[in-house]
């Protein structure tokens, strides 16, 4: 498609000559397929990556880094700075009704740790700014083009243009070729399970710790992790669904669990712990839903992440809101307890917050620095980007992030698995291995292979 003459000279006639980066939006008048719009063709592989929200508001992908800010340690401030900075020598242009949809993409591994072979692809701070960027929001279809204002060049926008516009078809996905598929320290795992229930019997010092395991994948050929991606979206689950590629790894999490939303000076979060295996049953669904409302042990380790999450949020917030009691949150497989919790923010910056309330014990436990160092020394194998935030902030600094469990990392044939479970003094070690076995499904049956 070609762009029309009299756009090309608004273009020209808006640009700032002072500005080093140019950001141009237009409306598309059709909705192309993300998916199918990530696929090889495009040649930028390892630099992409794609975002659906939980409610289907919001669906976007990026193509191309044109900025990639990335630390080896955990840098909130400096990643927020960097944002400020780039947005000051932003000239950004919209050729619509609507605002710019630029966001700064990326995310922080889940805790300091020396950057092992596995993750190093990653910075352990690491946040892009996409070259082409597609968001569908609204019902609407818009297509971003940044570059560097002495490289900008209209040119590119239709070059973009024609392949967006012959990838609006889905695509079906292929049949993959599965090589292995194990366990990673499963007995070892089960041991400490039983080994941190005693310690927790005998002192009172950790309450809660969330203990991850995981299983490695092998396939003939390279996971299509496009195919990966479909998958999950045809499985309808209630959850986000997300890519993040750098190098030769891609990151993919189907989470239903966000770590914050922050828009126009409110706080949106939400507390996800305690789970129940669903059934085919609806009638045996009902008691189970109800067990689940009423079982001691959840509820504890549900009261815990609420607990916590009020506490974390408490100096930069006023006007706080929560239910007292906990509700369910349905996805295919699992029931979980669940509390909606919102505030307004003293605060503006959205990844001080993520700082704050990372990881909340859900993913970590009680208390939050016990639990860390627990996991830290005593879990199998690194979590790198498992259970950490990911998400975004757009022009005016409003962002959401979300927790990424039932995630796995792709590195060509080999997908690495991670799912995890919450240990109290209550539990048993077969039952929670039984639950992580359920967290694995999402990605079992995105990779084809369930
Ligand atoms: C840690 C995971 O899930 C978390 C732990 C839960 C629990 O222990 O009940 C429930 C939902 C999530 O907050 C995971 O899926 O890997």
């Amino acid at each position: 498609m070609a762009l029309k003459k009299d756009l090309k000279q608004k273009m020209i006639s808006e640009i700032d000559g002072n500005k080093n980066y140019i950001s141009v939006e237009i409306e598309l008048q059709y909705q192309p397929d993300l998916i199918h719009l990530l696929r090889e063709e495009i040649n930028y592989i390892g630099q992409r990556f794609y975002y659906k929200s939980k409610d289907y508001k919001l669906e976007m992908c990026g193509i191309g880094y044109l900025l990639e800010a990335r630390y080896s340690h955990l840098e909130h401030d400096e990643i927020y700075e960097y944002w400020q900075n780039i947005k000051e020598q932003l000239n950004t242009m919209v050729f619509h009704e609507d605002k710019h949809h630029l966001k700064f993409f990326g995310g922080f591994q889940f805790s300091e740790h020396s950057l092992t072979n596995e993750w190093k692809d990653f910075g352990m701070s690491h946040f892009v700014l996409p070259k082409f960027m597609i968001t569908k929001e609204n019902g609407r279809c818009y297509l971003t083009y940044t570059d560097h204002s002495h490289k900008f060049d209209i040119d590119n926008i239709e070059e973009i243009l024609n392949i967006v516009e012959s990838k609006a078809q889905a695509r079906t996905v292929s049949e993959p070729k599965m090589v292995a598929n194990k366990d990673i320290q499963s007995e070892e795992w089960k041991a400490l399970v039983t080994k941190v229930v005693a310690l927790m019997n005998e002192s009172v010092a950790l309450q809660k710790v969330v203990l991850a395991r995981r299983r490695k994948i092998e396939f003939q050929d390279n996971v299509d992790v496009e195919d990966a991606l479909q998958r999950s979206l045809d499985s309808n689950e209630a959850s986000y669904l997300l890519l993040f590629e750098s190098g030769k790894s891609q990151f993919i999490s189907q989470t239903p669990e966000q770590l914050c939303q922050i828009e126009n000076g409110k706080l949106y979060t939400n507390a996800i712990a305690g789970t129940i295996a669903r059934t085919e049953d609806e009638s045996e669904n009902n008691i189970l839903k109800d067990e689940l409302l009423n079982d001691s042990k959840n509820q504890f380790e549900h009261r815990y992440v609420v607990d916590s999450i009020i506490h974390d949020i408490q100096s930069f917030t006023k006007q706080l809101e929560y239910d007292k009691k906990p509700t369910i949150l349905t996805n295919k497989h699992l029931y979980h307890l669940y509390t909606k919790i919102q505030a307004d923010l003293l605060s503006e910056n959205v990844l001080e917050i993520v700082n704050q309330l990372h990881p909340t014990p859900a993913l970590g436990g009680f208390p939050k620095v016990e639990a860390i160092k627990f996991i830290e020394h005593e879990e199998f194998g690194t979590r790198g980007f498992y259970g950490s935030p990911l998400g975004y902030i757009d022009l005016e600094n409003n962002g959401e992030f979300i927790v990424s469990i039932r995630s796995m990392l792709v590195k060509g044939k080999t997908a690495t698995l991670y799912s995890g479970c919450g240990i109290v003094k209550d539990s048993n070690a077969i039952s929670e291995f039984e639950e992580t076995d359920l967290k694995f499904k999402p990605m079992l049956k995105a990779l084809g292979v369930m």
